[in-house]
């Protein structure tokens, strides 16, 4: 694995977006320990990139922001490369060989940050490679390989506004939620995802409720809850000044995502995001802005610029 110059040249690439939790609800756990959860999910429209080519031996090269903090990692741990071994496998076990390839991962997103970057490099290594190999593999069977990769692999699979139950891999589409303006502020502290499911108190929480016909999107947030956002409170206090200050911006709504540390915010339109992108930038130069939006389903109506 080298660090290199960067994306330009792929044959194909493709965006791995950032994965926001707008709702998080624990409901129980597996006997394998693994919890059960009710989570309400989108997705932004930036985040890291992958580049794929055909090469003559496999090869992986790193670029972006975040990307030495991957460097320091057993190259063979990486989820870019584990989605591209197991996909392989699978092909092979039905007699299809696949080629070696060059990956490049241009990482731009904050490494164990709740926003599922490297959940994302792997769904979007296995759609990559499905395109530059141009093999057949059905729905079923890349969920399957996804679900080895993470728990929140299948829903970046989706890529899309969605519920996802069970350990993560029961999903359903949620075509009608809209796109927002969105931030999202990450304090540059590492979070790990089974130290903050550990740390949780109560492993059976009210389910995830969606109130019937016509809704007000923001307002149904904020009548749900992220059941991690306590336990990585208390191992990271700087979540809660985060979540202080983007509050303080005016937002719509705030939470954090997944297990922390980043936040994110939804906001009327874009002026007031850019506005609070500018603010928070400026008083808070070391933590990670994202300025972006929501992917939506199918109703996109919130943004009236
Ligand atoms: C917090 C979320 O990001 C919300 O979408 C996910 O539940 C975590 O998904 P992920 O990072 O892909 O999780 P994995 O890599 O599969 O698991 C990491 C660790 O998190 C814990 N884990 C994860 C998912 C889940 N439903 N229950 C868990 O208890 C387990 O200790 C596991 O060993
Ligand atoms: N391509 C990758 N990008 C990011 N992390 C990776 C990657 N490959 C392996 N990892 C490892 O996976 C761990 C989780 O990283 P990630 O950035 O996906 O966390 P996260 O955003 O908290 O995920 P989630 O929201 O799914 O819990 C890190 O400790 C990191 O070393």
């Amino acid at each position: 694995m080298t660090i290199d110059a960067g994306i330009a040249g792929f044959a194909l690439t493709r965006v791995a977006p950032a994965k926001i939790n707008l709702a998080l609800h624990v409901v129980g756990q597996r006997a394998d320990g693994y919890h059960l959860l009710e989570s309400l999910v989108t997705f932004a429209d930036a985040g890291d990139r992958i580049g794929f080519s055909v090469s003559a031996e496999d090869c992986f090269t790193l670029s972006g922001r975040f990307s030495t903090d991957l460097q320091e990692a057993d190259a063979a741990g990486n989820l870019v490369l584990k989605a591209r071994d197991l996909l392989r496998a699978y092909l092979a076990e039905r007699g299809i060989q696949a080629g070696p390839v060059h990956l490049h991962l241009e990482k731009n997103l904050p490494v164990a940050s709740g926003i599922g970057g490297g959940s994302a490099d792997a769904a979007a290594t296995l759609l990559g490679l499905l395109e530059l190999w141009g093999v057949p593999v059905d729905h079923s069977g890349l969920e399957e390989i996804a679900l080895k990769l993470g728990a929140d692999v299948p829903m970046c699979l989706e890529g899309r506004p969605l519920i996802a139950r069970g350990i993560g891999e029961d999903i359903e589409p949620l075509s009608e939620f809209p796109s927002f303006p969105m931030l999202i502020v990450n304090p540059r502290k590492a979070v790990s995802t089974p130290v903050i499911f550990r740390m949780l108190t109560s492993k059976t929480n009210p389910p995830l409720v969606m109130p019937p016909g016509r809704r007000d999107w923001i307002e149904t947030l904020k009548g749900l809850r992220n059941d991690l956002e306590p336990p990585a409170l208390g191992l990271e206090p700087e979540i809660a000044a985060v979540s202080r200050a983007l509050a303080e911006t005016g937002a719509s709504f705030v939470r954090m995502s997944g297990s922390g540390a980043s936040c994110f915010a939804l906001f009327a339109n874009t002026d007031a995001r850019d506005a609070a992108a500018d603010i928070l930038s400026t008083r808070n130069p070391s933590w990670y802005v994202l300025s972006c939006s929501s992917i939506g389903g199918k109703a996109d109506d919130h943004d009236r610029n």
